[in-house]
């Protein structure tokens, strides 16, 4: 079981995840610096290619980061010897992956694949059945994954993940395949897991999920762009290096790539390297609206 109780579940600094590619190397994850707290929702956002599968699936403990660090429950992922990576996996740290099968069993019909996890954490078998219920799925409970449909698959897999409310949940896009009624299914019970005490995290793009999350982080080129509490302004990340990501609107007032750093008494002023006054930029641009 996640211990370290006070901290967040996960937390990391500076992380780094480096593919091999046809071209050298893809730079997935360029420094990333975030805390995952328990009881939270936690959004992960960006456009397509900015490293939110890469992010969850190193936080999920599914692959090693190249570089930087992870904390889980505060033990560094890299001490961890393949035993205790395997047990966090299996009790404590639990995925969704982005293909929901990727996260099933195939030899084992629905109300099985809950009550294997629900062992696995010594949650009560009764819960699972209740939790099928929650999700639609009781009707489907003896279907294998093959006779399911995607959206039915997604929810199941979702059902595994959160059953005993293992110390983080990690979700790869996990209302992708579903309409707006499932969908609230979905996020009401990763709500439950979240006031269980899991800290909750997924990655979407969906505008459903971004709404019920208690934060989103932004990611831009493998980097946290901006950070934003619900129904509060997003912040600019400054991580523990002194970068700060601009954003693109803002880049063009920069042509040169360079800019005077100028401290006054209210803060920060970036000004065009050859010293003249920064354009005025709208408020609605500045703040990335
Ligand atoms: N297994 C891999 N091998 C090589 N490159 C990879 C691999 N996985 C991801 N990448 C590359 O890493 C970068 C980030 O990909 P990632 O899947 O993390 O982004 P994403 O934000 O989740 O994108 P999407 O929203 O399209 O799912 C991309 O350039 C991608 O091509």
């Amino acid at each position: 079981m996640l211990t370290d109780a006070d901290g967040p579940a996960a937390r990391c600094a500076r992380l780094v995840k480096i593919y091999p590619s046809a071209s050298g190397e893809t730079h997935a994850l360029r420094g990333i610096e975030a805390s995952f707290p328990r009881g939270a929702l936690t959004a992960v956002t960006g456009p397509s290619g900015s490293g939110k599968s890469s992010l969850l699936s190193v936080l999920a403990l599914r692959e090693r980061q190249s570089g930087g660090e992870l904390w889980i429950a505060g033990r560094s992922a890299e001490t961890l010897t393949g035993r205790a990576l395997r047990h966090l996996r299996r009790y404590d740290v639990a995925w969704v992956a982005q293909r929901p099968t990727h996260s099933l069993f195939d030899g084992l019909v629905a109300r099985e694949q809950v009550e294997q996890a629900a062992r696995l954490r010594a949650a009560d078998l009764a819960e699972c059945a209740r939790l099928l219920d929650r999700l639609g799925l009781s009707a489907r409970a003896g279907a294998r994954n093959r006779e399911l449909s995607g959206g039915e698959q997604q929810r199941l897999a979702v059902a595994a993940a959160v059953v005993g409310a293992p110390g983080l949940v990690v979700a790869d896009e996990p209302t992708a395949e579903l309409d707006d009624d499932t969908s609230s299914l979905v996020l009401a019970e990763l709500r439950r897991c979240a006031q269980g005490g899991s800290a909750v995290v997924f990655a979407t793009h969906d505008q459903r999920a971004i709404a019920a999350a208690d934060r989103v982080l932004h990611l831009r080129y493998g980097v946290v762009s901006t950070e934003a509490m619900a129904g509060a302004q997003a912040l600019a990340q400054i991580d523990s290096t002194g970068r700060l990501q601009l954003p693109p609107e803002a880049l063009a007032l920069f042509p040169q790539g360079r800019a005077q750093v100028v401290l006054d008494g209210l803060g920060v002023r970036l000004l065009p390297a050859d010293g003249r006054d920064a354009p005025s930029v709208p408020t609605d641009e500045r703040h990335g609206r």
